[in-house]
C-alpha cells in the first residue's frame, strides 16, 4: 500500500504521524511510504532520517493526498484540507467528529474511510490511540493551569502548592479517566488540595485506594459541582463519553459563583468542551476571559511538547497502521474489533452512532454497513 504523511498545519502542531521507524517498519512489510518535506522536523525528526529509513519526500501536501492510498495525521483535517480528502482513501488520524459538525459533513461527502485513533476500543473499553495523549494532555493541564493562575497570566495569583503558613490551592478535576488521573497526580505532587469527581463509583473507590491523601474523591454531580466551584481555584475538565459530545457540567451562571481570577481548563473541548463557556482556542492564543474566569481550551495540548506526544503517540498507532496496510481496511476492521469500533465514517455513510446522533444525521450500523460490503 502507498502510504502518505502530510507536515500538520493545526496552529503550532508540531507532532508527525510516523517516525523514521516506522517507515522502516512499514517498507519491511512491503509497502511504500511518502512523507512530506520538513514534517518530522517540529518533533526533532529531519527528512535526511526519513530518508534513510527509505521514505520518499515529497514537497507538496497535495500531491501526498492525490497519490497516498492511506494517509497518517495527527490531527482531523482542517478546511484547508477538506478539498483533498478522496473517495475510497484510508485517513488513519483523530477525528473528534462530535465537536465539527462540518468536519463530520466534510468527511461524508469526501466518501473516504475515516478510522479515528480516538474510538478504537479495546474489549475492557480502554482507547488505546487516545491513553498517551491524554497522559500527556493530563500532565499539562496542571502545568498551564498553575501558570494561568499567576497574576501576570490572568489568574488570581495563587500558587497551587502553597507555602509553609498558607493554604495550598484548590483543584477540581472533572473525570477520573486517564486525563483525570494525571492531572490530579501532578497537582497533588505540587502540594495542591485535589478532588475529582466522576459517575463510576467503582472508578472512584479504586482511586480512593491508589491515589495520594491529598486526592479527594466526589460523586459527579450537579449540585457537588455547583457547591464546591465557589472554592476552586483551577477547575480541570476531563470527561469522556467515547465518540460523542462531552456533557456540560460547568454552566454559564456557576462562573458568577467562582473567585475571580481562577482558571478552567477544559481538556475535553475536542469533544466538544465540558464547560458552557468553552470554545477551542490555539497554542497561539490558548486562553481568554468569562465573567472574571480564565478558560484555556486548547484542542491539541500534545501539539506543545512535540518529542514526547510524537513518540508517545507513535508507538500506539503504528501496529494499527501495519494492519490496515498489510489487510486493507475491511479485512483489518474485520478481523480486529478493536479497530473496527475505529471507523466513523466510510462511504459517505456514518457508521459510528455518538456522531450521527451529535448533529442528528442519519446512523448506518455498522454490521448491515459492513454486510453490505459483501
Ligand atoms: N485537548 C487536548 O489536547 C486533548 C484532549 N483529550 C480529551 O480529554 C478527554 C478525556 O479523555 P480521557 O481521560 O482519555 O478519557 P477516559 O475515558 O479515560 O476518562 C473519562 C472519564 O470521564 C468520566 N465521566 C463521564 N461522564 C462524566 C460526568 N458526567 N462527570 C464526571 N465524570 C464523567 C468517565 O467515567 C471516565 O472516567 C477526551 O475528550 C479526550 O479526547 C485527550 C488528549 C488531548
Ligand atoms: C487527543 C487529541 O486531541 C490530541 O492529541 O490532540
Ligand atoms: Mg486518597
Amino acid at each position: 500500500m502507498l502510504i502518505g504523511v502530510p507536515k500538520e498545519i493545526k496552529t503550532h502542531e508540531n507532532r508527525v504521524a510516523l517516525l523514521p521507524s516506522g517507515v522502516t517498519e512499514l517498507l519491511r512489510h512491503g509497502h511504500q511510504v511518502m512523507v512530506q518535506k520538513d514534517a518530522g522536523l517540529g518533533s526533532g525528526f529531519p527528512d535526511d532520517l526519513y530518508k534513510k529509513a527509505g521514505a520518499t519526500i515529497i514537497d507538496s501536501a497535495d500531491d501526498i493526498w492525490e497519490k497516498a492510498e492511506m494517509i497518517m495525521k495527527v490531527k482531523e483535517p482542517i478546511e484547508q484540507e477538506y478539498h483533498l480528502m478522496r473517495d475510497g482513501q484510508i485517513i488513519f488520524t483523530y477525528f473528534h467528529f462530535a465537536a465539527s459538525q462540518e468536519l463530520t459533513e466534510a468527511v461524508k461527502l469526501s466518501g473516504a474511510i475515516a478510522i479515528a485513533y480516538e474510538t478504537v476500543e479495546k474489549l475492557d473499553g480502554s482507547l488505546p490511540l487516545l491513553i498517551p495523549m491524554s497522559e500527556v494532555a493530563g500532565r499539562m493541564a496542571t502545568q498551564e493551569g498553575a501558570k494561568y493562575l499567576e497574576r501576570p497570566m490572568g489568574g488570581r495569583g495563587v500558587l497551587l502548592g502553597g507555602i509553609p503558613g498558607v493554604r495550598p490551592g484548590n483543584v477540581m478535576v472533572l473525570g477520573g479517566g486517564i486525563v483525570g488521573v494525571n492531572a490530579a497526580r501532578m497537582a497533588a505532587g505540587l502540594g495542591a488540595n485535589v478532588t475529582i469527581y466522576d459517575i463510576s463509583l467503582p472508578k472512584l473507590r479504586y482511586l480512593d485506594e491508589v491515589l495520594p491523601a491529598n486526592i479527594t474523591t466526589m460523586f459527579s454531580s450537579t449540585a457537588n459541582i455547583r457547591n464546591d466551584i465557589a472554592n476552586a481555584d483551577l477547575v480541570i475538565g476531563a470527561v469522556l463519553i467515547p465518540g460523542a459530545k462531552a456533557p456540560k457540567l460547568v454552566t454559564r451562571d456557576m462562573l458568577s459563583l467562582m473567585k475571580p481570577g481562577a482558571v478552567l481548563v477544559d481538556v475535553a473541548i475536542d469533544q466538544g468542551g465540558c464547560f458552557e463557556t468553552s470554545k477551542a482556542t490555539t497554542h497561539e492564543h490558548p486562553t481568554y476571559v468569562v465573567d472574571n474566569v480564565v478558560h484555556y481550551c486548547v484542542a491539541n495540548m500534545p501539539g506543545a511538547v512535540p518529542y514526547t506526544s510524537t513518540i508517545g503517540l507513535t508507538n500506539v498507532t503504528l501496529p494499527y497502521a501495519v494492519q490496515i496496510a498489510n489487510k486493507g481496511w475491511v479485512k483489518a476492521i474485520r478481523e480486529n474489533r478493536e479497530l473496527e469500533f475505529g471507523l466513523n465514517i466510510a462511504n459517505g455513510k456514518i457508521v459510528y452512532r455518538d456522531v450521527a446522533e451529535a448533529f442528528d444525521l442519519e446512523w448506518t450500523p455498522l454490521t448491515k454497513f459492513l454486510s453490505s460490503l459483501n
